[in-house]
């Protein structure tokens, strides 16, 4: 019986998880881990691939719906024999033989995440459990890509798991940041009615290479101006404050997480703290000082502050951050140059 993992919470209710796919005991076997990633074509989802697929045993599968993905993000993997893409929409069901699966599938800067809240519920809600429900069938272990936004406009500075957050049930963002506390409750009901093997990281804010360059979230916002030499649009009062943490950081916590022995709920993210003003000035200092920053109106609801307590992630995973907002700017830099043509003047 596989060891049943923990979240340093009572969970002896929990049933012993269910026999993995005949398919493993077959004699044609081979001793790969098949991964499936929902929503592995777009931004952390694609480097989670690129990560997974350096490791020879793994066996990759995508299933996305190219909704804010793209078959871009995953070229150098299209055609080679350990890599699949599946166009799929979550909030149907799939049927693949995989042992392992990373749910990261669902719309994630708050434009498109509003763009249509009812496909983002869905998504959340039926999606998570199609997922649930195909990690029982086939005995796969899963873990879901939670966020910082489960705990709302917090009362409490820093974050840590166990707060339970303060979160407007009817306003603009619900559909995500509710969809995703729903969704966070399937999977540890699913574990203590069923047994499965679950896994839940709540990732804070995230930056790198491979975002839309229209996407809408602050930083690709920001370095997207500063290279096109336009304002820094900076939304109403740019003294609330976000923790960056970039790419790579993140999806070696993710992997960590999903090899570890906790449930989670695990915070993921880089505890610096800035202000949107002080992002905006770094960005200008380290990227184009010829640009102005500008004040513009918010959007309802906006958290106005959010910083993550890793000591879990630090003591469970032994897992940190490594590169600071200043070295992982340039990196970002570099890649939104490149898709703009708009290379560097000497
Ligand atoms: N980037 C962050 O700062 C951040 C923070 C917290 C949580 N997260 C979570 O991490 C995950 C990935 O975020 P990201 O920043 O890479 O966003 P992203 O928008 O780049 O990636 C989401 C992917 O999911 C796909 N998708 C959306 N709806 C789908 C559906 N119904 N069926 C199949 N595929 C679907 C999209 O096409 C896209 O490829 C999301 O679950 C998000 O909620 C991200
Ligand atoms: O990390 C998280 O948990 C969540 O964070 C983000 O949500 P948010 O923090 O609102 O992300 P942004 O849209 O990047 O906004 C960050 C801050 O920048 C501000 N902002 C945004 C865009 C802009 O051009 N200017 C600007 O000042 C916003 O008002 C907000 O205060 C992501 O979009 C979610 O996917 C994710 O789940």
């Amino acid at each position: 019986m596989a060891k049943q993992a923990s979240n340093g919470e009572n969970h002896s209710a929990a049933k012993p998880p269910p026999t993995p796919s005949p398919l493993r005991f077959s004699k044609f076997f081979q001793p790969n881990m098949r991964i499936l990633i929902t929503g592995g074509a777009g931004f952390i989802g694609s480097h989670l691939v690129d990560k997974l697929m350096e490791n020879e045993k793994n066996e990759v599968i995508v299933a996305d719906n190219f909704f804010t993905g793209s078959k871009e993000n995953l070229k150098k993997w299209i055609g080679h024999p350990r890599f699949e893409l599946i166009r799929h929409d979550v909030t149907e069901p799939l049927l693949v033989e995989v042992d392992q699966i990373y749910h990261l599938a669902c719309p994630a800067s708050p434009i498109f995440y509003k763009y249509n809240p009812v496909k983002t519920i869905k998504t959340n809600v039926i999606g998570t459990l199609n997922m649930l429900g195909l990690a029982k069938r086939v005995g796969a272990r899963i873990l879901l890509t939670s966020t910082s936004e489960v705990y709302g406009d917090p009362l409490v500075h820093p974050q840590n798991e166990s707060y339970w957050g303060n979160v407007n049930p009817i306003g603009v963002r619900s559909c995500y940041d509710e969809g995703k506390r729903v969704a966070e409750t399937l999977m540890f009901d699913y574990h203590r009615q069923h047994g499965i093997e679950i896994r839940v990281a709540r990732i804070f804010n995230t930056y790198g290479p491979r975002m839309n360059i229209d996407d809408g979230r602050v930083v690709s916002n920001f370095i997207a101006q500063a290279v096109r030499g336009e304002p820094l649009t900076v939304q109403s009062p740019g003294t609330q404050t976000r923790s960056f943490c970039y790419v790579s950081d993140m999806v070696d916590g993710l992997i960590r997480l999903m090899e570890g022995e906790n449930t989670g709920p695990i915070n993921i993210g880089n505890p610096g703290e800035f202000t949107m003003i002080e992002l905006a000035e770094t960005v200008k200092e380290l990227i184009n000082p010829d640009v102005e920053i500008t004040m513009v109106e918010n959007t309802p609801d906006d958290p106005r502050q959010r910083k993550p307590d890793i000591t879990k992630a630090n003591e469970l995973l032994g897992w940190e951050p490594k590169v600071k907002l200043r070295d992982g700017l340039p990196l970002m830099e570099d890649d939104f140059r490149q898709r703009l043509s708009k290379p560097r003047k000497n």
